[in-house]
């Protein structure tokens, strides 16, 4: 995306938003189902991605294409930017337009991002409705094609050629969060911490992909943040990636044989058939509702802790 389409989008912004917003302090990119997340900001002023020029159009159920600026905490408040809907590269949008609102976020001077997604958990010990803090990530499209949105000339002077990732999620951010859950009081287990995998969607996992991105060490698996996360780092931001599991994907006592049950049919045996284990987007988005009031106090919380 070119620089006269981010002056464009700048400029638009300026002639739609009050002076004390158009300096957000920290940005949040809800996840599916996760747009309340921007439910408690006041002074609220929504923008419609159609309003502005470089924005594509969210196309998933449970994504607005809305971008809300706001204030959030007491007093003054902070001035806080909420992405309403994202951009995921399985929707057809390039990858430019997967990053261009963190573009437009870093040109508007916004130090912190708090990044969120709906997950479905590889690691056993992640039930359905955990927040999982980041702490990693394996980016499989990057590391098997030519799907990173860093690609293309180097951006400007300042940009890093060569990115460093080994401290890709603000340890400062991440303290704040687990401080915020305690004074949330959050049960312990309601916060873990792990490693997200990014797959480019929109099929889900078979079972020999999650066990495969299992072994490789992934605690959780979506199709969205990776992007954002290397774009915003790239910008300088420091980045909090909070995922909510929605689903599980490694499920043992779902894999079934054919081959066990026609030879206990042929032998007279009772043929036990596993419960099956589909995922749906449905249900995605009903646990982004039953989780999206504690995710919001958490987000909250953080925000109000940044100095
Ligand atoms: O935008 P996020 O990552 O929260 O959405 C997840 C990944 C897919 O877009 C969708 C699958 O249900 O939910
Ligand atoms: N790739 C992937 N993304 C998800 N988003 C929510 N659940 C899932 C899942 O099981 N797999």
């Amino acid at each position: 995306m070119s620089e006269d389409t981010i002056a464009g989008t700048l400029d638009a912004l300026a002639g739609l938003l009050p002076e004390h917003l158009l300096n957000p302090k920290a940005a949040i990119v809800c996840g599916s189902g996760l747009s309340t997340l921007a439910s408690s900001l006041r002074d609220v002023v929504e923008v419609p991605y159609s309003a502005l020029q470089g924005f594509g159009k969210s196309t998933v159920p449970g994504h607005k294409s809305v971008l809300a600026f706001g204030l959030l905490g007491p007093g003054a408040g902070v001035p806080v930017v909420a992405m309403l809907g994202r951009f995921h590269a399985y929707e057809g949008h390039p990858l430019s337009t997967v990053v261009y609102p963190i573009r437009v976020f870093a040109k508007l001077g916004v130090q912190n991002i708090i990044i969120t997604n709906a997950a479905g958990a590889l690691n056993p010990n992640l039930p359905v409705g955990t927040i999982v803090a980041i702490h990693d990530h394996l980016a499989i499209p990057n590391m098997a094609g030519a799907l990173n949105p860093l690609f293309g000339p180097l951006r400007s002077p300042d940009h890093v050629r060569f990115l460093p990732l080994s401290d890709a999620y603000s340890p400062r951010l991440r303290r704040l969060l687990f401080r915020a859950a305690h004074a949330e009081q959050l049960p312990e287990a309601a916060l873990a911490e792990g490693t997200y995998a990014w797959v480019s969607g929109p099929t889900y996992e078979t079972p020999a992909e999650g066990r495969f991105l299992r072994a490789a060490g992934a605690d959780v698996v979506g199709m969205s943040t990776v992007p954002e996360v290397l774009a915003a780092r790239e910008e300088g931001m420091d980045v909090l990636v909070l995922s909510l599991v929605t689903n599980a994907v490694v499920i043992p006592e779902t894999y079934r044989s054919i081959k066990a049950e026609v030879e206990a049919e042929l032998a007279g045996r009772p043929v036990v058939q596993p419960p099956p284990a589909v995922v749906s987007h449905e249900e995605v988005l009903a646990v982004g509702k039953q989780k999206a009031e504690v995710m919001k106090s958490l987000v909250a919380r953080v925000l109000s802790m940044l100095d």
